[in-house]
């Protein structure tokens, strides 16, 4: 039977990166989606500037909604210090399949738990059932629709504290109009908007980085 996208993207990735090197293998993740069949990572346009993020917080604690083929996983979890934990949640089981293989061949599996199941479902559960107190750092890149929902969810679970930074992707293209109203107009947060392009298009998108305030 013909394979998925995601498998076509797991092999390039074992062909064309070296185990063990997170650097390759965004490397050829990059390559194949721009050479071969696009697909939907935050990609490196975006990635330059989700790592200035990472980098500049140097997060303990990472929640990661979306993760899809864990381009972006890769991404944080490479920037992380020793003892830092990437939770990130996955819906599609397929995805979260080929997700784990392309982490574990990066070799960030120790500092990575891929979560399969919806974020309304597992939001509520962040502390009991992975003893996390409050979020350092929050990427979504999931369904656009449950960003606003999510986000008000984790507020009213506590797992947001003072400093705690949001950062959205695609707040352009597909868009997430109700989640930008909301983080741009509440008193709650300090919203700031970095332009950037569609991964691997010409076409606008960018990331919004929301400061919770408490
Ligand atoms: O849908 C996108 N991303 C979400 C996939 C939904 C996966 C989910 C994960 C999860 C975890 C927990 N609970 C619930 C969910 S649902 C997405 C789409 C485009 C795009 C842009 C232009 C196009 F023409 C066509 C697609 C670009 C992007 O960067 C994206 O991120
Ligand atoms: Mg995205």
């Amino acid at each position: 039977t013909k394979s998925t996208r995601p498998q076509r993207l797991l092999k390039a990735v074992q062909k064309h990166s070296t185990r063990g090197d997170p650097q390759s293998v965004i490397s050829a993740i990059d390559h194949f989606c721009r050479h071969r069949e696009w697909a939907m990572n935050v990609g490196d346009e975006k990635g330059s500037i989700l790592d200035s993020v990472v980098s500049e917080l140097n997060p303990e604690k990472v929640l990661e909604l979306g993760t899809y083929c864990g381009y972006s996983t890769v991404r944080i979890a490479r920037l992380l210090p020793p003892g830092a934990r990437l939770i990130t949640l996955e819906f599609n089981a397929d995805y979260a399949a080929i997700a784990r293989q392309v982490i574990a061949w990066a070799g960030l599996e120790d500092k990575v738990q891929l979560v399969e199941g919806a974020s309304g479902d597992w939001i509520p559960r962040m502390k009991e059932h992975f003893g996390i107190e409050t979020f350092d750092f929050v990427f979504l890149d999931h369904w656009k629709d449950r960003y606003l929902p999510d986000t008000k969810l984790m507020e009213d679970c506590g797992l947001l504290r003072k400093g705690t930074v949001l950062l959205a992707d695609n707040v352009i293209c597909p868009g997430v109009p109700d989640y930008l109203e909301y983080v741009r107009n509440s008193l709650s947060y300090k919203s700031c908007y970095f332009k950037s392009h569609l991964e691997y298009t010409k076409a606008e998108d960018g990331l919004e980085k929301s400061v919770f305030l408490g």
